[in-house]
């Protein structure tokens, strides 16, 4: 019995009787020191010693620290990053195409540029050409929530779930885009809720999603051929989740799907897919395997009227439970999941699979996220000219938004969901100091409604420094992140985060959190080696922003010439995906080499 089935319920396995997770961890165990990273160290025992470390600056938890703790927080988050570096993938450099090509699927429930709100569909719209450009045959599918003028109906209907889908198809940047057509993704509002709330069809929208995915490369041709039986999935976030679950139970015991691996790729622990325990009947898996989607809520977890005393299906958990690998979007993040204060409840049960858990960071798309090239910018700049680019970049998104156009007051940018993960309430609380400080202030994001209010405030509060534009807008998202001189992430938590990525290619500063992908890629400033490309802060209190930001508006007004070294040396960081391409491969070769972990 693996160990995480103890956190899954009170009553009876976590994996269920049909799960045969035991014999699939023991041939994995046998074949670890083959696959494992680390040349087969018994990562069980790490994770869980690791667990334990006091550094939990992940989440909110963090808010009465007292100076013993923060101490020892400083020591440990030394050996916190150590932790994280268990988890990356080192690749050596094969540029070009790869030696092994693989079969690809992603399944997503947005991909850029057709659907997104928000860095998942930036993602699903970006590696995949990058693992193209390598000579892999990818395939991505995402519904059709709207008609996509280049995607043409390729005429093809199957029946899943006991309705009808089709398939429109486009091939784009080496990549094949498949968008599976059901009446149910068509909805007058987002991709997932509307004004009254998140759909109630949810779970059968994303679960006929993985199973059209599932019978795609065995039923559709495209560009002439099928993707056959030979292929990779990659499974994103809790909307994909059962994509391992059916391969487990609907098609590798009839013999289909033998060499296929699937990675569950988590972009956002948080959202975990969890419905009513009677919903399980309709999503066309045999009751034996009940057990893998199973999960026992305790009390102080409980949230939602549709969980019966705690009982739910979670719809992660099975994907957790049963995929053949699990991939997350930053080293840092593969560590964070597995603490209490990061793992929302998935710890226990990550960290006993953390052997096959990698941190993969992000890339970005240099073709849409280029200050060379970019269309939605007034001005283009490089990294030879980025003074003047931006100082122009400035003046006019000044102009645009009404605000005093003056060339040397420092202007602050944030762009984000308004939710608890983005701390956009951290920013809300320092703008009474922050106007103090003669700076503009312009904040862009969608979301929870009193948060909305707040930005309303500020801009009617401080209406000759703040905006708070309210809204999804991308070009107006890659003008603040071009025009300002610093860039807010105070996210509590953040896998791994797209803005800072952006910004730094735009030689905009990130002051951010140290957390998850954030620690990882803001690289802290130091004046006396000349090092670092933005300021981080710890733990997550409006406080600890604050000095952050005080000490960057410092730099910024009293030492330009250290100004401008930080905004080229994050000008200068490689952000493609080439690197992630890389180690997404290497994490393939291992999953072929394991035997399927469930079946
Ligand atoms: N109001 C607005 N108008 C226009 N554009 C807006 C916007 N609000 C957000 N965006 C854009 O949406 C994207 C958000 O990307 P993030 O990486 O911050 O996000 P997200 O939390 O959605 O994704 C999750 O998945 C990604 C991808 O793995 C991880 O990086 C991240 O940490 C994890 O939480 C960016 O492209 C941003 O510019």
């Amino acid at each position: 019995m693996i160990s995480w089935s103890s956190s899954c319920s009170g009553r009876g396995r976590g994996a269920g009787e049909g799960v045969h997770l035991q014999r699939a961890a023991t041939a994995t165990t046998a074949l670890r020191s083959r696959c494992c990273p680390q040349g087969g160290a018994p990562r069980h025992a790490l994770g869980q010693s690791l667990r334990r470390r006091p550094d939990s600056d992940v989440c909110a938890a963090t808010t009465a620290l007292d100076d013993a703790v923060l101490v020892a927080r400083r020591a440990s988050s030394a050996a916190a990053a150590a932790t994280a570096s268990d988890h990356t993938v080192e690749t050596t450099p094969t540029p070009g195409t790869a030696t092994t090509t693989y079969n690809i699927v992603f399944i997503t429930s947005e991909v850029a540029p057709w659907s997104k709100t928000g860095g998942l569909g930036d993602v699903c719209g970006s590696l995949p050409p990058a693992l193209a450009s390598r000579g892999h045959r990818v395939l991505v599918v995402a519904p059709r929530y709207a008609a996509y003028p280049e995607a043409s109906d390729t005429g093809k209907r199957i029946t899943v779930l006991d309705v009808e889908v089709g398939f429109f198809h486009t091939h784009i940047k080496g990549v094949d885009w498949v968008f599976v057509d059901h009446p149910s993704y068509q909805r007058v509002g987002g991709l997932y809720a509307d004004a009254f709330g998140v759909y109630g069809d949810n779970q059968f929208r994303y679960a006929l999603l993985s199973l059209a995915a599932l019978e795609m490369p065995l039923q559709l041709e495209l560009n002439g051929s099928l993707y056959g039986q030979d292929c990779v999935f990659i499974a994103n976030d809790w909307h994909a989740s059962l994509v391992p679950v059916y391969l487990a139970a609907k098609y590798r015991p009839h013999a289909v799907y033998t060499d296929a691996r699937s990675i569950l790729a988590i972009h956002n622990l948080r959202h975990q897919g969890v419905f009513p325990p009677s919903s399980y009947a309709m999503l066309g898996l045999p009751g034996n395997w009940y057990g893998a989607l199973e999960w026992q809520y305790p009390p102080h977890m409980r949230q939602g009227s549709y969980e019966e005393e705690g009982r739910a299906v979670n719809t992660m958990k099975a994907g957790i439970s049963t995929a053949d690998r699990v991939v997350t979007v930053s080293p840092g993040y593969a560590w964070e999941i597995q603490t209490p204060e990061g793992g929302w409840g998935m710890e226990e049960m990550l960290a006993s699979r953390a052997y096959a858990l990698n941190g993969v960071l992000n890339g970005i798309d240099g073709a849409e996220w280029s200050p060379e090239s970019d269309p939605h910018l007034p001005r283009r700049y490089g990294r030879s000219n980025f003074s003047r680019g931006k100082a122009e970049n400035k003046a006019t998104l000044q102009r645009e938004l009404g605000l005093p156009e003056r060339p040397n007051v420092p202007l602050i940018g944030f762009i984000g969901r308004l939710d608890f993960q983005k701390g956009a309430d951290l920013v809300l609380a320092v703008v009474p100091w922050l106007m103090q400080q003669d700076v503009q202030l312009v904040c862009l994001g969608t979301g929870d409604p009193g948060l909305e209010a707040g930005m309303r405030w500020m801009e009617s509060s401080y209406p000759d420094a703040a905006r708070g534009w309210v809204g999804f807008n991308v070009p107006m998202s890659h003008k603040i992140t071009a025009a300002a001189d610093l860039l807010l992430m105070p996210s509590r938590f953040e896998p791994c985060g797209l803005n800072q990525l952006y910004a730094m290619a735009y030689g905009t500063v990130p002051v951010a959190h140290a957390t998850g992908g954030l620690r990882d890629t803001v690289l802290p400033f130091d004046p006396w080696k000349g090092t670092g490309t933005g300021w981080t802060s710890s733990p997550c209190t409006a406080e600890a922003f604050q000095a952050a930001l005080g000490t960057a508006l410092v730099t910024l007004r009293e030492h330009p010439d250290s100004f401008r070294a930080l905004q080229l040396r994050g000008m200068e960081r490689d952000s493609s995906w080439d690197a992630a391409a890389r180690q997404y491969e290497q994490i393939f070769a291992w999953a072929k080499l394991d035997q399927p972990y469930a079946k």
